[in-house]
């Protein structure tokens, strides 16, 4: 009878729980993103805003009213990049965090003659962006994986506007060969630093993991 009613018990509070990870370049603000979404899920209202560079990875479990998601926080450092694909087999969707501010103006077909990824006044990161982002959707164990492109730093009055990265950067690269994987995807802007925007991430998020949920079934807790 004990372990019946524990069973029922563990059945009727279980909640789906869903990964999800942030990738993108150092310094774009995926850690400031992370504390963002901690503290509007938790009773300690306060972010912790002062970031230092992640070495090695930070994670958190926030509970929705349906769901977990448990959010891994990689480093974004070049020589930490090689670590990701470790993550992706496991993750349910992916956050891209883009610094708006260091993407010159987001077209990418200006950089085709350029050739190489060396940094320029002009166009910021922009081309490392692009090599980054293309090499996540190429990776086998991100096929299909729904992705939200995060336009970060919203708040900075040198950023570029949502629509130029939508359609400068992200749409481009999805249709070129490299990134044209079928997968649900969105562009959003936000400010991590403000919270303007984290929480429509967090619901796309929320109603896209549910939808992908056969082909990427959640871990039950
Ligand atoms: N103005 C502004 N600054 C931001 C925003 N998000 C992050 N920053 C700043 O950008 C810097 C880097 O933020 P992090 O969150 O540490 O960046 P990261 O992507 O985690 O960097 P790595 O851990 O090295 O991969 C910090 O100084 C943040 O305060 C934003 O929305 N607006
Ligand atoms: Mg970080």
């Amino acid at each position: 009878m004990y372990h019946l009613m524990k069973g029922l018990y563990l059945y009727a509070t279980s909640k789906e729980e869903y990964s999800i990870l942030l990738l993108g370049l150092d310094n774009a603000g995926k850690t400031t993103l992370l504390e963002q979404i901690k503290a509007a899920h938790s009773s300690h209202a306060h972010p912790n805003l002062r970031t230092v560079p992640t070495v090695g990875q930070n994670v958190s479990t926030i509970t929705l009213p349906d769901l977990y998601l448990k959010i891994w926080d990689v480093g974004g450092q070049h020589s930490l990049r090689g670590l990701w694909q470790s993550y992706y087999a496991s993750c349910h969707a992916i956050v891209f965090v883009i610094d708006s501010s260091d993407v010159g103006d987001a077209d990418i077909s200006k950089l085709a003659d350029r050739g190489g990824s060396l940094r320029d006044d002009e166009t910021g990161r922009l081309d490392e962006c692009r090599l980054v982002l293309e090499d996540v959707l190429q990776h086998a164990d991100t096929e299909g994986v729904p992705l939200l492109v995060l336009a970060n730093k919203q708040d900075r009055e040198d950023c570029v506007e949502v629509v130029r990265i939508k359609e400068g950067f992200v749409r481009r690269v999805f249709e070129g060969e490299k990134g044209s994987s079928l997968r649900d995807s969105r562009v959003l802007p936000c400010s991590a630093l403000t919270g303007t925007g984290v929480e429509e991430a967090v619901e796309w998020l929320c109603s896209r993991v549910k939808w992908n949920k056969e082909s990427r079934p959640p871990v039950m807790r």
